[in-house]
């Protein structure tokens, strides 16, 4: 029998406005010990209203969701999102507290002696590759936004979880800094034998840094599976998604030729 799921979700909805909007509807999707998932979709298929129902930021009407085994609705939702990272959009960094202040939050939170905080913030901004002395002790607003992302990273790495949720990490970043960012995260997520869902609206990305692909429309999950996998679904959405990475790979390859200076 294959191993039990890391993150298991069975039958999952959920509404709003009394109703009216369905969100998640019936979701059933297992994310194995060091599987790195991608949720694709367009906007409003219900990606992050999934990923926030996982750490409980807000509540199922129906189904059931376990996370290392446990239904989280037996759990404390405050210690449930202190063993899962959570990476924002756009960093989500508290304005006013300085980089270290804001890696280190969930530690001091947590109890840890401040030594022991100072130096798991220095050994974070070496994983996350900022220098230490020139960004521990920045505010977000002195950080681009590449940097403002990697300093998320920390943070949700901070209090050593082992399922990391990331709701569009790279989006808003340029295409260089979006690629980097993007291949040193999965270079983490393998060091560090993390479990990851990461949100993203570009079937690309999630081709490239995923282990498999969940595709939504509507709240429901029309397919999943490695890109290969999709590649087979019968589904004419899922086609139209990756369409446009296959004809961006043909197109390359045909333009770009192979000894350039890169
Ligand atoms: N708190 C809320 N109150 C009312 N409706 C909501 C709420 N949160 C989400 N919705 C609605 O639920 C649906 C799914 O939203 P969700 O944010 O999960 O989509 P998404 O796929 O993450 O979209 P995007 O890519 O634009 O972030 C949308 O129709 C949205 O308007």
């Amino acid at each position: 029998m294959p191993p039990a799921p890391l993150i298991a979700y069975a039958d999952v909805a959920k509404t709003f406005d009394g109703g009216r909007v369905v969100a998640v509807d019936d979701v059933s999707l297992g994310v194995a010990e060091g599987e790195f998932l991608a949720i694709v979709g367009g906007s409003g298929s219900g990606k992050t209203t999934l990923l926030r129902l996982t750490n409980r930021l807000i509540e199922a009407d129906r189904g059931t969701i376990k996370v290392e085994g446990e239904d989280i609705g037996n759990l404390d939702p405050i210690g449930l999102r202190r063993r899962i990272g959570y990476v924002f959009q756009s960093g989500g960094l508290f304005p006013h507290i300085d980089v270290a202040g804001n890696i280190g939050i969930t530690p001091k939170l947590l109890g840890t002696p401040a030594d022991e905080i100072a130096a798991r913030v220095d050994e974070l901004l070496d994983l996350v590759r900022l220098d230490r002395k020139d960004y521990r002790d920045r505010l977000p607003h002195e950080l681009s936004g590449g940097q403002r992302q990697r300093v998320g990273v920390a943070r949700a790495l901070a209090a050593k979880p082992r399922i990391v949720l990331m709701d569009e990490p790279f989006g808003a970043l340029d295409p260089l800094t979006r690629d980097a960012l993007g291949d040193d995260y999965r270079a983490l997520h393998q060091k560090l034998g993390l479990t990851t869902v990461m949100i993203t609206h570009d079937m690309t990305e999630a081709i490239l840094l995923a282990d498999r692909v969940a595709v939504m429309r509507g709240g429901r999950l029309l397919a999943e599976g490695t890109p290969a996998e999709l590649s087979r679904s019968g589904d004419a959405y899922v086609g139209e998604l990756l369409r446009t990475p296959r004809r961006q790979a043909e197109r390359l390859s045909a333009l770009l030729p192979r000894d350039g200076a890169a």
